[in-house]
């Protein structure tokens, strides 16, 4: 007879640790199995490591515009690619060491790939085990082609990237989702000469066209980029030729970030006697994330949906809660938040432009070229606008290319998930001079096309209250 669990948790990432910390509250008679390395793809091999390459690169940019603030010298500087890839291993395996350290399970860690038996049942390492729920958080990988392996670390993903101990002075990316959009940046900026291939005009999910023709126009200033037919790579020399269409360029190395693929195969999904999609994934309810009416509950990347950290964390917590529940609960989801962390910061907060074309809406924009905080930093480019409901001036959505505008979307994303209207927003003291004043000038813009316009930024108050000031 196998031990029955209370639940096991397939995918030790940064899903299957959330879902980690509900279920330890509850019960000690579970086990969490990861295949691979622990520490998570966001540590590892995603947002941490990226973000510091960026950073990198980011400060090696700032030299540009140092000549017009009267800063001389700066033809000096270079960069020193081994030392810059060595301080992003260095601070990424301490992120690391933090990850796996916070989420020690002792004896109830299983390295080992699991697969499903159905959906109570799982087989790990030949084990197998019966469990009262299920939690499934197997996260995704780069999508690779096999043919590529022959030629080594000439392509590479970002799975491979990090672990260069020097990169080639030509190189070529494909694909301009958000993770090809922050590394072609970051490695132009840190003096390679990249060239990047997409297979249509789309830059980190933008869906505004205004929005991404500016952010597209900023960076053909600062790398090359092809759009045209899917790529095919061959080795040429020591480097790979890339042929797209008539383009035809040689390059040292190749990033490919052509999108992700969840990890299902041999995870035994259709044991689970529920219809599974083209990429062999059932439904499953977002608010719960149970599957059916199964006691298997689906968290993080694994569902592309909303293929973000802080999603995959709330995805992970819901399941964990469920999968201890008698009866699963609903819980309503944040408003959508995604940045990129290009420069200036794409994003798309609440709904996006594509999702209210058919809406009566009103926009409100502000180009930051003009924009006084941003011309002081020279930062004065990009473009920001937002959606509002004509009738009742309530917040929908944005999309952006802004300096800072990873902060003002957090902005937005508050206002959007309090239901606040654009004249509410307008109630917000705004300090002088910030980025957050073009913010307020979108925000009026939008205000001036609403049914209902308010005379003022302020609201009217009582005679008896007028004098009170919090
Ligand atoms: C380069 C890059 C940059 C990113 N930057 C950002 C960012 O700036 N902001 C942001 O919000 N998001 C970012 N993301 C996305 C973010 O990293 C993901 O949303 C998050 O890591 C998803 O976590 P997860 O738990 O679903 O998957 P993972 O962390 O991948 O965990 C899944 C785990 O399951 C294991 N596994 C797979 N199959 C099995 C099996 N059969 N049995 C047992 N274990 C299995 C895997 O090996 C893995 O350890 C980035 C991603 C990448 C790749
Ligand atoms: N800052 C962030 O929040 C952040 C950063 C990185 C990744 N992520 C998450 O990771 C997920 C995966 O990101 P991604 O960029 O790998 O994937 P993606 O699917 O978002 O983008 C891939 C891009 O590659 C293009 N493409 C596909 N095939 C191609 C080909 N053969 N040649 C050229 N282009 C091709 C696609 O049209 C698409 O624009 C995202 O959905 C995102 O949620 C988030």
């Amino acid at each position: 007879m196998s031990e029955t669990l209370d639940t096991i948790i397939i995918g030790a990432g940064s899903a299957g640790l959330a879902a980690l910390r509900e279920v330890r509250k509850h019960t000690d008679n579970y086990r969490i199995v990861n295949d691979g390395p622990w520490g998570t793809t966001c540590a590892r091999v995603g947002c941490m490591p990226s973000k510091l390459l960026i950073e990198a690169a980011n400060a090696f940019h700032e030299r540009t515009s140092f000549d017009t603030f009267g800063i001389r010298g700066a033809a000096q500087l270079s960069v020193d690619l081994p030392a810059v890839l060595e301080r992003v291993r260095e601070l990424r395996d301490v992120f690391v060491s933090g990850t796996i350290k916070d989420s020690d399970a002792g004896d109830h860690q299983i390295n080992g790939r699991a697969e499903l038996l159905g959906p109570t049942r799982v087989r790990v390492n030949g084990k197998e085990w019966n469990a009262r729920s299920i939690i499934v958080a197997t996260g995704t990988r780069p999508r690779f082609d096999d043919a590529w392996r022959s030629l080594g670390n000439r392509v590479l993903t970002t799975d491979t990237l990090f672990e260069q101990t020097t990169l080639g002075r030509r190189i070529a990316v494909l694909g301009l989702g958000p993770i090809g959009l922050e590394m072609a940046q970051a490695l132009a900026r840190l003096g390679i000469e990249v060239t990047a291939f997409a297979t249509k005009k789309s830059a980190a999910g933008l869906s505004d066209p205004d929005v991404l023709n500016t952010l597209w126009s900023l960076l053909e200033q600062e790398f090359a980029i092809h759009v045209g037919d899917s790529a095919t790579l061959n080795a040429h020399g020591d480097g790979v030729e890339v042929v797209s269409g008539d383009k035809r360029i040689v390059v040292d190395q190749v990033l490919v970030a052509t999108g992700r693929v969840p990890n299902v195969e041999g995870l035994g999904l259709a044991t689970l006697g529920v219809p599974l999609d083209d990429r062999g994934l059932p439904k499953m309810d977002p608010n719960t994330r149970q599957v059916g009416a199964l006691p298997v509950f689906i968290a993080g990347d694994l569902d592309p949906s909303r293929a973000l950290l802080h999603e995959a964390v709330d995805e992970g917590h819901i399941a964990g809660m469920n999968a201890m529940a008698d009866t699963p609960q609903d819980f309503r989801r944040r408003t959508l938040l995604a940045i990129g962390f290009c420069q200036p910061n794409a994003a798309i907060v609440g709904k996006s432009f594509k999702a209210l074309v058919d809406q009566d809406i009103v926009i409100g924009h502000i180009d930051f070229s003009k924009q006084g905080r941003a011309r002081v930093a020279q930062q004065n480019a990009g473009l920001l606008r937002l959606y509002a409901e004509r009738s009742s001036g309530k917040l929908l959505g944005a999309e952006m290319c802004a300096p800072a505008g990873e902060h003002l979307a957090h902005l937005l994303a508050l206002a959007i998930n309090n239901g606040l209207t654009v004249q509410k927003m307008l109630n917000m003291p705004i300090y002088h001079p910030v980025l957050e004043e073009g913010l307020r000038t979108a925000l009026r813009r939008a205000a001036a096309q609403l049914e209902a316009k308010a005379i003022s930024d302020l609201d009217k108050c009582d005679l008896r209250t007028r004098s009170v000031m919090d």
